[in-house]
């Protein structure tokens, strides 16, 4: 037998069985050295998804209690931190930013997003970056934020219309519906340049939509959690033809839009819309296609996802809030009232005299942010908190419900107390840790102002235009408080507030 053959195929695997050795002792010595984080016990395959219940925030902050602020769970194959302290999460999100500002790739996202050409579920790369800018820079700045302000200012005009109606017959309002309009119609608005309102865009229909692909976005697929047999599970639970319907249906949607903003019937528009902006910065590339029809379309499922529910559900805490708490309550009234005097509404410019009224919106949001374990971030690099090691392509979430209810933080955690914030010193843009409703760092929530205007704006004339009163026999500490994920990307109060307003001016 010829022993060249053998000696080719032999000799170069002796010796490189020298170096494979060196390297695994190497690996071995790592793992030996790493210091992982404290976890739960956890079960074949599934891992500790079974500890992980309706309300994922609630079930984590139970296990934080015990495994403490920085803890390794496996959502069946997913390692996954998760950090419950401010101090966790400066680490994560201030020091080692750069390390774990990417987002888990999905199918399903990937799929609604075109290929990631979005922001918010995008993994961190160049293009991110780029889109990062544009949205900042184009549609999110304080300026264009600003010269939208007559479209919130008129929708407010015609919810607190609408609500003096059911005043005049004293009857309870369902104020969650009203409030989700409200957000519904402004983004509607902002976006699309046109009120649904008499148009032939169905909002009912685009709602649906939207939430659809929220509950698509809000929860992994099995595929993410189960390598090899997740698929089948995703075909047999009828996910995957959800996700085929949803992302076929929205594409029509926006197609439909922005053929209407293209169309030589259209007339001149005097305000720029979302589409408008985001037409001309296509039209200005140089590079055909780097900034497509698809980019627009995954921009614009951000802002309907990021702005319609967020700020509808921070105003229904608030208001039910305030009437659990008739102190707060009278006081906010009093501060509106007398500012504004008898001028008949709130305007935008009143809102920044009003500084208990913010004291509210940050408290609202200190115990009910909508948001409660942020956006999942993917980690690049490895990198250490509190002395843990976190190793790339873990997953990473940032419980800011625990941090903003934990007593080392907050005296009284579970009282609304505006009055915690009457010195200023702690705000929720992304420098104070204990408070992280928007998130902070290179993902930290670009739409702040916007939401916050429309927010305050909309509280405000709620507030200054009618008094309001629980249904007949209910007293405030019988209001369900109780919270919900449901299909929403957000947590929300679980039960629609019904009050009853009595209109004052
Ligand atoms: C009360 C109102 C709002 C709250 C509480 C809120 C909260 C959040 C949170 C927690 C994040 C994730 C941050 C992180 O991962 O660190 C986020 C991201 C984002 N939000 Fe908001 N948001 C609000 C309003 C808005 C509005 C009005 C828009 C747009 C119209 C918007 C668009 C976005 C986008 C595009 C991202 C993704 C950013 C990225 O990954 O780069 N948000 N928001």
């Amino acid at each position: 037998m010829a022993l060249y053959p053998i000696i080719t195929i032999w000799l170069p695997l002796l010796l490189l069985f020298p170096l494979l050795l060196l390297m695994k002792k190497k690996k071995d010595a790592r793992r030996q050295n790493k210091r992982l984080p404290p976890s739960p016990p956890k079960l074949p395959i599934i891992g500790n998804l079974h500890q992980i219940g309706e309300l994922p925030h609630q079930s984590l902050w139970r296990l934080s209690q015990k495994y403490g602020p920085v803890m390794l769970l496996h959502l069946g194959g997913i390692p996954t931190v998760i950090l419950s302290s401010a101090e966790a999460a400066r680490e994560a999100i201030k020091v080692h930013d750069l390390d774990c500002c990417s987002r888990p790739i999905m199918a399903s996202t990937r799929r609604l997003t075109y290929n990631y050409k979005d922001m918010a579920f995008g993994p961190y790369s160049e293009y991110w970056r780029e889109i990062r800018k544009i949205g900042v820079l184009e549609v999110f700045s304080v300026k264009r934020v600003q010269s939208y302000r007559y479209i919130r200012e008129e929708e407010v005009s015609s919810l607190i219309n609408s609500i003096s109606q059911s005043s005049t017959s004293a009857t309870l309002v369902d104020l969650s519906e009203k409030l989700f309009a409200l957000t519904a119609s402004i983004i509607f608005r902002v976006a699309f340049g046109k009120s649904f309102r008499g148009s032939d865009l169905d909002n009912e229909k685009f709602q649906e939509l939207v939430h659809g692909a929220e509950a698509l976005l809000g929860s992994f697929d099995a595929s993410e959690y189960f390598p090899y047999v997740g698929w089948i599970m995703d075909r047999l639970s009828g996910r995957r033809q959800r996700l085929e319907r949803v992302s076929h249906e929205l594409h029509s949607f926006f197609q439909q839009v922005i053929d209407f903003h293209l169309s030589p019937d259209r007339t001149e528009q005097e305000h720029e819309d979302i589409i408008d902006v985001l037409l001309r910065i296509e039209r200005e590339q140089n590079d055909p296609d780097r900034f497509t029809k698809d980019n627009i379309k995954a921009v614009l499922l951000n802002i309907f996802l990021g702005g319609v529910d967020t700020g509808a559900i921070t105003m229904i805490w608030a208001m039910a809030e305030l009437v659990k708490n008739p102190r707060v309550m009278k006081k906010a009234q009093d501060e509106v009232r007398n500012f504004v005097g008898n001028r008949g509404k709130v305007t935008e410019e009143d809102t920044d005299q009003l500084p208990y009224l913010k004291m509210i919106v940050k408290e609202t949001l200190r115990l009910h942010p909508p948001a409660p374990l942020l956006l999942p971030r993917d980690t690049m690099k490895h990198f250490k908190i509190n002395g843990y090691d976190i190793y790339p392509k873990t997953l990473l979430q940032i419980n800011a419900w625990a941090i903003a209810r934990d007593p080392a933080y907050w005296k009284n955690p579970e009282e609304f107390s505006p009055e915690r914030f009457i010195d200023g010193s702690i705000d929720y843009k992304g420098q104070h840790f204990e408070l992280l409703p928007f998130g902070a760092g290179r993902r930290g929530c670009p739409g702040i102002y916007m939401g916050t205007s429309t927010v305050e704006l909309a509280l405000a004339n709620l507030l200054y235009v009618f008094d309001w009163k629980l249904p007949y026999g209910m007293k405030g500490e019988n209001i369900d408080m109780e919270e919900s994920v449901g299909l929403s990307l957000a947590t929300h109060k679980k039960t629609a507030l019904n009050l009853v307003p009595v209109k004052m001016f």
